[in-house]
């Protein structure tokens, strides 16, 4: 179908990054949900997983593992890794941030329940990470993190933002130019479509996902 093929749960995890970035480009893609650990071991054996492990995309001929290098190529092909080195620089650094601060909220169903800290997770999104991203924009003066052009670092961070206010709604209380740019960002349309119920967009997680994810990985 030459659409690209997304190999995951179906659940958020590692892949949903590149749902929203792939939605956000306007690009239509197809997936395929690990329910069993049998689709997961004839995955390994078929040789479509470098390191054994999913997220999965076929792109462009290529079966491509590793979430990272997956965005980065997509966020290139599509025009939104900004116009030359040094913005491509400062868009790893803000997706860079962006990433650690959703990998807290990723792990936190698969962390014990004593262990959970959300108190951590609110803290260093409202202490270390949002204070960056509200100055950048605020400095900049611009719709947009780096250039004057729509990229990969407003897709995530538009998303982290949404994640964490999932856990704690008035999280943007003290970001004025951050709720401005949620806003912004959400209606431009390609993102506007994937906020629309029935999207390919995933819900938070939730036991079965969890329970799902143990039992298709285990060995
Ligand atoms: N660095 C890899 C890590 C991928 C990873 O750990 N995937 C898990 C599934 S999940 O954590 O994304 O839900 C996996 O396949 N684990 C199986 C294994 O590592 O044997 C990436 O970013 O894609």
């Amino acid at each position: 179908s030459g659409k690209p093929k997304l190999t995951y749960f179906n659940g958020r995890g590692r892949m949903e990054s590149v749902r929203w970035l792939l939605a956000a480009a306007g690009v239509e893609f197809e997936e395929e949900f690990l329910e069993t650990s049998e689709q997961y071991q004839k995955l390994i054996k078929d040789g479509a997983l470098l390191f054994d492990q999913v997220p999965l995309v076929e792109i462009d001929g290529m079966k491509m593992v590793q979430t990272r290098a997956i965005l980065s190529y997509i966020a290139a092909k599509c025009n939104l890794y900004g116009k030359d080195p040094k913005e491509r620089a400062f868009i790893d650094m803000y997706v860079e941030g962006t990433a650690d601060l959703m990998g807290m909220i990723i792990t936190f169903p698969f962390t014990p329940p004593q262990k959970r800290n959300l108190a951590l997770i609110i803290e260093r999104a409202t202490t270390r990470y949002f204070p960056v991203y509200e100055k950048v924009l605020k400095q900049h003066g611009q719709d947009f993190l780096v250039g004057n052009q729509f990229s990969w670092a407003d897709v995530q961070l538009l998303e982290a933002i949404l994640m964490v206010e999932e856990k704690e709604p008035t999280v943007l209380s003290n970001f004025p130019v951050l709720q401005a740019f949620k806003a912004r960002i959400s209606n431009i349309p390609t993102i506007k479509k994937f906020l629309q119920l029935g999207s390919q967009r995933k819900p938070p997680p939730n036991d079965q996902y969890v329970a799902t994810v143990i039992e298709v990985l285990k060995k």
